[in-house]
């Protein structure tokens, strides 16, 4: 499998085609905007606006919207030996096997595919080439399908949230009189840095938030108010309500 289509180049193809760039894939994108397809043009093979074309690859990546997969999906004609991968949340495999020939897999990929940073979750567990194409941009977790609900909420609008904290931390830096670019630098590379911190070890992360907590220092008087406060439960909310929401699209699209 060394050759990819992307049908819809809107944020998240877009986002998968410039991370595909930078590997052996050869890359074929697919949209009926021009000015979507002039944008990929630099990191992509070829590009398209004839699905018929983008049917000719061996691994066919959907990532238009949820409510129009249906409607691209019938004009798409694929054999077996041909496999096709959804992003669009809330689209279960049943919809995708029941409109094609071809082997079905879904993806609930995030932006930072474009920077071989993505984290994905993938059901059904074992479609392994096109798996392959999909490490290539970062972490790829297998799931049973009754989990993309909850991978959509959080590693597919997971870095919405992150972005959000993200802001708040550089905020505090600009109301505290530094520079924008100074607190824009020091919040980011903070996230960075803590997030390989926790990637590197084996520690619970319980140990690691006590490392940073010297004994009568700054970072246990910060802890308290997070302790004592319900940041921890606004979170675990934001995840459940887009979960709730990825269950809604589910129920939206066409089972026919
Ligand atoms: N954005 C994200 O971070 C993530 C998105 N997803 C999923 O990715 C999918 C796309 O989302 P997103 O990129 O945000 O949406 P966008 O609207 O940014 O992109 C969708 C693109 O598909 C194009 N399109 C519409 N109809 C067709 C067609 N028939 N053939 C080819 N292209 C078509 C659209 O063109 P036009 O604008 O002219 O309609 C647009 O350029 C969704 O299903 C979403 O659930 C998954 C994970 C993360
Ligand atoms: O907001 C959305 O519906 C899409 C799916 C996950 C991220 N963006």
């Amino acid at each position: 499998m060394n050759s990819v289509s992307v049908i819809g180049c809107g944020n998240m193809g877009s986002a998968l085609i410039r991370g595909l760039a930078d590997t052996e894939y050869t890359v074929t994108a697919c949209d009926v905007d021009e000015a979507a397809l002039e944008a990929v043009a630099g990191a992509a093979d070829r590009t398209t606006a004839d699905i018929d074309e983008a049917a000719a690859a061996p691994l066919v990546v959907l990532a238009v919207k949820p409510d129009v997969i249906t409607t691209v999906l019938d004009a798409l004609d694929l054999s077996a030996d041909q496999t096709l991968c959804s992003v669009a949340a809330g689209v279960e495999t049943d919809v995708l096997a029941a409109r094609t020939d071809a082997t079905v897999c879904r993806l609930m990929p995030n932006l930072a595919a474009e920077y071989g940073e993505m984290a994905a979750a993938m059901t059904p567990p074992g479609v392994d080439d096109a798996r392959a194409v999909f490490a290539s941009l970062g972490t790829v977790v297998e799931l049973d399908e009754e989990l993309m609900h909850l991978a959509t909420a959080i590693n597919g609008s997971g870095p919405a949230f992150v972005f959000y904290l993200i802001d708040a931390m550089q905020t505090a830096g600009v109301e505290g009189g530094m520079d924008p670019d100074d607190a824009r630098a020091l919040a980011t590379q903070t996230f960075r840095g803590a997030a390989e911190t926790i990637q590197r070890s084996d520690r619970r992360i319980e140990a690691s938030i006590d490392a940073v907590c010297s004994p009568n220092g700054t970072t246990i008087e910060g802890m308290h108010v997070l302790w004592d406060g319900d940041c921890a439960d606004q979170l675990q909310s934001a995840i459940t309500a887009a979960e709730h929401r990825s269950k809604e699209l589910a129920a939206e699209v066409d089972h026919e």
